[in-house]
Parts: C-alpha cells; structure tokens; sequence
C-alpha cells in the first residue's frame, strides 16, 4: 500500500494530462444513457455485461471494443456531454490542463458530421473548470489519402484544434506511411505528436522524429531498447507520454513491478503519466499515479518531476506555463523530501 502521505502529494498536486483518448473517458454507463437517448442498440444486455468485455489481450482487442463504444455516440450534445464528463473528473484530480485526442474518422465514417463531433467537444472545453485543448488524430490503420481527406474537412475549424496525432493500430502502420500528412499539418502551423514505441518497435519512435518531426511521443515505452534513440530522445528533450495502467491491460508489461517509468526518468527523458482510455482501463490520472508509485521505486522527488514534466512537455504558452511551474514548485515548498 502507498503510504498516506505520498498518496495525497500525488492525487493533490497540479499536473497536466497530456495522453487522453476522449472516446476512451466513456464510461459504459454513459454508452447506455447515450443508446437509450439515440435508439442505438448495443451487442451487451447491461453496463455489468459490457463492463466484463474489457478483458483485453492486446491493443486491437482492445480498440475493437472501444469503436463499438463509440457508435452511441451521434449529436453535439452527446459530444458535449462525454467531454464534459471527463473534464469534470480530471478537475477533481488536481489536472489544471488537458490537451485531449479526439478520433474525427471514427465518427465521420458512421455519418456523423464533423463539425458536429468538433464543435460538441470544443463547446464543452469551453465551459470547462480547467484550461483544455484539442489534438486531432488520424487513425493510423486507414489510408494516408483518408487522412488528408480528415485534414481538409477540419481546416475550417483550425482556431479549435493546437495539433494532430496518430493513434489506432500500431504494427503494420508505421509513422512514414504518413508523411504527407503530417509535413501539411506542420505548414498549416499545428503541433505534432504521434503514438510510437507502444506495441510497436523502436523504430517506429525513430520514424516519427525523423519523418514526421513529431514533438513529443504517445507511449514511447519501447525506447529503452535502442541506446541511441534513448541519446536522441534525451538530448532533444522529448517528452514521452506514458499511460501506466493502460500498458498494463493491454500486456505492453506483464505487472506494474515491471513498468519501466522509474528507468525512464533515471536516463533522463520527460516522462510524463497519463490516463489514455480511463473508462476502459481502470483508472483516470490519478488512480495512475497510485498504481505507479505503489508498485514502483518512486518517491516525493519523482512526483515533482513528474508534475513539472507535464506542463513543461504541454503546448500552453511560455507565461501560462511558468505559473502552472510556479504552482508546482509552491504545492512542494512544504514537502521536505521533495
Ligand atoms: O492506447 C492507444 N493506442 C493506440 N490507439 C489508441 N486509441 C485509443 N487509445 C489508444
Ligand atoms: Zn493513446
């Protein structure tokens, strides 16, 4: 057990989340609400039933269950709603800003317009007890020509969105497939990230630095096996994402006992903690951390480069980003081991 006095810095300090998959914040009983409102019917007879489907074995077993969840949703205000629900949560945990993954061709495939799917999310970060920004991902198991098909469908909505991501089904898809892509969201001025070194191999890391010019890694776990990627990530100070629980339930690491986070940080990369999928993988930020940190060599000193790794690797403004810093560093004034 975590001793009460690490578990409140970790729950009560500021932090940023960095890595969260909106549709992954649906919780099931939220999936039922939403079929009832829209008439959808759903493969499982109740929140109990479908609660025990989340056994998964790997990332596509895993993201099969996770597209059935999201076909419930179809208005702005289901959109809202989910989204309103997550930032709710993540204000309880001590999250002073979000920067959330939103899947657009997972809606837009099943009819649903996309700016009904942008402007229900942005209205809801609008309204938010916490700063929030939006990163678009294109799903990496389509084709690049959909992708940039997704990329001109949103550029009338490019004052609502700071970035664009690449999530979905790793293996097989590496980052160069979407070069072109990415090389247009970057003249059109957005952030870049991608999800990298999760199920996939390092090399997929190295890809989305060099091909894609990434800025910061979602996952990115897999580094460590590669000493010279490890060289890179370091001294470009990239940030990794990393998503404790997650990587459990999806078998990246057998137990928490063997996540590498604390290796991560003893080489020196800006590893931040994440919640990825929180309604599928047990746990929203802060439940990440305690599972973390009770399994891990992780003490008050970790907790504060982790909170600090946060705002510094998020895409806020440099004054913005200083106060979050300031904030930080006053929270552990008071905690002498820190
Ligand atoms: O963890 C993830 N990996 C890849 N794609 C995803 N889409 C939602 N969550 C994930
Ligand atoms: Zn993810």
């Amino acid at each position: 057990m975590l001793n009460e006095q690490l578990r409140n810095i970790v729950q009560g300090m500021p932090k940023a989340e960095l890595h969260i998959h909106i549709e992954g914040s649906l919780e099931p009983e939220l999936i039922f609400a939403l079929a009832q409102r829209n008439s959808v019917s759903l493969a499982y007879p109740s929140v109990e039933a479908l609660r025990q489907a989340y056994a998964f074995t790997d990332l596509q077993s895993f993201l099969d269950i996770y597209y059935a969840g999201a076909s419930v949703l179809l208005t702005e205000q289901d959109f809202y709603d989910m989204t309103a629900a997550y930032l709710k949560r993540a204000h309880a945990d001590s999250v002073r800003h979000a920067e959330i993954f939103f899947d657009p061709q997972t809606h837009t495939a099943r009819g649903v317009p996309f700016e009904t799917v942008i402007n229900g999310i942005w209205r809801a970060c609008q309204d938010a007890p916490i700063s929030a920004s939006l990163i678009m991902c294109f799903l990496r198991h389509l084709s690049e020509d959909e992708a940039l098909d997704t990329l001109e469908q949103a550029q009338p909505f490019l004052d609502k969105f700071i970035g664009v991501g690449l999530d979905s089904s790793e293996v097989g898809h590496p980052p160069e497939k979407f070069r072109r892509v990415f090389e247009r969201a970057r003249a059109l001025g957005l952030r870049l990230v991608a999800h990298a070194g999760e199920e996939g191999p390092p090399d997929y890391i190295t890809s989305a630095l060099e091909v894609l010019n990434v800025e910061r890694i979602d996952h990115g776990v897999r580094c460590l096996e590669d000493p010279v990627l490890v060289e890179c990530i370091k001294r470009e100070q990239i940030a990794l994402t990393v998503c404790p629980l997650s990587n459990i339930k999806l078998r990246v690491f057998d137990v928490m006992g063997e996540h590498n986070l604390r290796k991560l940080l003893d080489a020196g990369l800006k590893a931040t903690v994440n919640s990825d999928d929180p309604a599928y993988f047990g746990g929203y930020i802060n439940q990440n951390f305690v599972a973390a940190f009770e399994a891990l060599p992780l003490d008050a000193s970790h907790a504060k480069q982790l909170a600090r790794n946060s705002f510094e690797a998020s895409f806020i403004e440099p004054e913005q980003k200083r106060a979050f810093l300031a904030e930080v560093d006053a929270f552990f004034a008071n905690v002498p081991a820190a």
